[in-house]
């Protein structure tokens, strides 16, 4: 089967718990946003499918062989995290150089062009760029590696808002072009919606919510409109929060649809997957 499976991990440090007992696979094809709070485990989980440390009970399965001190498998996976792994010293250049040496799968003509999209001087050291340029050289080293499975931990951390979006887009244009399955852990819930098909929520360490981003915003919808007409339209619904400005006011409703009355102004929208997890992570489940 190709999948990462995750099958009942768990880990610790000094007697606190990161992950507790976690178990769910990552399917081959699919671009997934692994979610949760500050503190959830998503690092912790990242790090242990990347081999970089080791869980106290359970096993990774990539696509069936376990993933652990297996040298093959991992020239399936490639993991951008935030830990700095690279030789700082080094000019962007020569760093590209030494990874096409290492991966065969690295396609140097495709990062030089995504370093000159993001105006990304390959003259510099790694640690003359700028917090931004940073992360811009390692989302350019992801995705100019022709593996199966690519990790995201934090991926567009201290980018401007349009390089945000030109990562977005390269992101959408290499999973058209060649199929692979892409992770993106991420706090930026909104950024990604309309880019990820499957999420994965994890909260304290344990498994929350997995599931696909369509049928998920179909458990609810927003309802917009002057504040009063809205707070009318909802009084029988199962409002999980809602948001006022001036007199206009947004509420998130969880169920069914429910015809707006005749005339009023009121519009209807997609459920907001921000304010879903928010409340699924607060209440531990909708
Ligand atoms: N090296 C470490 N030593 C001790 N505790 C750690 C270590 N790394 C993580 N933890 C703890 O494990 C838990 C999970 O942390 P982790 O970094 O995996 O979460 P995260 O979901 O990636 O968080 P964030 O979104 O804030 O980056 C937290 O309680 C954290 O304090």
């Amino acid at each position: 089967m190709n999948t990462i499976q995750i099958r009942n991990i768990t880990k610790a440090y000094n007697g606190v718990t990161a992950l507790d007992h976690v178990s769910f696979s990552f399917e081959f094809g699919k671009i997934y946003g692994f979610l949760g709070r500050n503190g959830a485990g998503k690092s912790t989980l990242i790090n242990i499918i990347a081999n970089r440390i080791f869980a106290d009970s359970g096993e990774i399965l990539i696509d069936d062989l376990p993933a652990t001190e297996n040298m093959a498998i991992h020239e399936k996976i490639f993991c951008m995290s935030e830990a700095d792994l690279y030789d700082t010293g080094l000019k962007i250049k020569d760093h590209f150089k030494w990874i096409h040496r290492f991966y065969e799968n690295f396609d140097l003509e495709k990062a030089l062009k995504i370093s000159e999209q993001f105006h990304l001087n390959t003259n510099l050291k790694f640690k003359a760029l700028s917090k931004g340029y940073q992360s811009i050289f390692k989302l350019t080293v992801a995705l100019s590696l022709h593996v199966p499975y690519i990790i995201f931990d934090e991926p567009v951390l201290g980018l401007d808002a349009n390089h945000r979006e030109l990562f977005y887009s390269l992101l959408l244009k290499e999973y058209e072009n060649e199929e692979r399955t892409f992770i993106i852990a991420t706090h930026l819930i909104e950024e990604v919606a309309n880019i990820i098909e499957e999420v994965i929520l994890i909260d304290k360490g344990k498994l929350l919510l997995q599931g696909n981003v369509a049928a998920l915003l179909e458990t609810g919808y927003c309802v917009s409109g002057m504040a009063k007409d809205v707070e009318d339209y909802c009084s029988d619904k199962n409002v999980i929060d809602s948001d006022e400005l001036g007199g206009l006011k947004i509420a998130y409703i969880l169920g069914e649809k429910s015809a707006i009355p005749q005339g009023s102004n009121l519009q209807v929208s997609a459920m907001n997957l921000q304010k879903l997890f928010v409340k699924l992570t607060e209440k531990g489940g909708i």
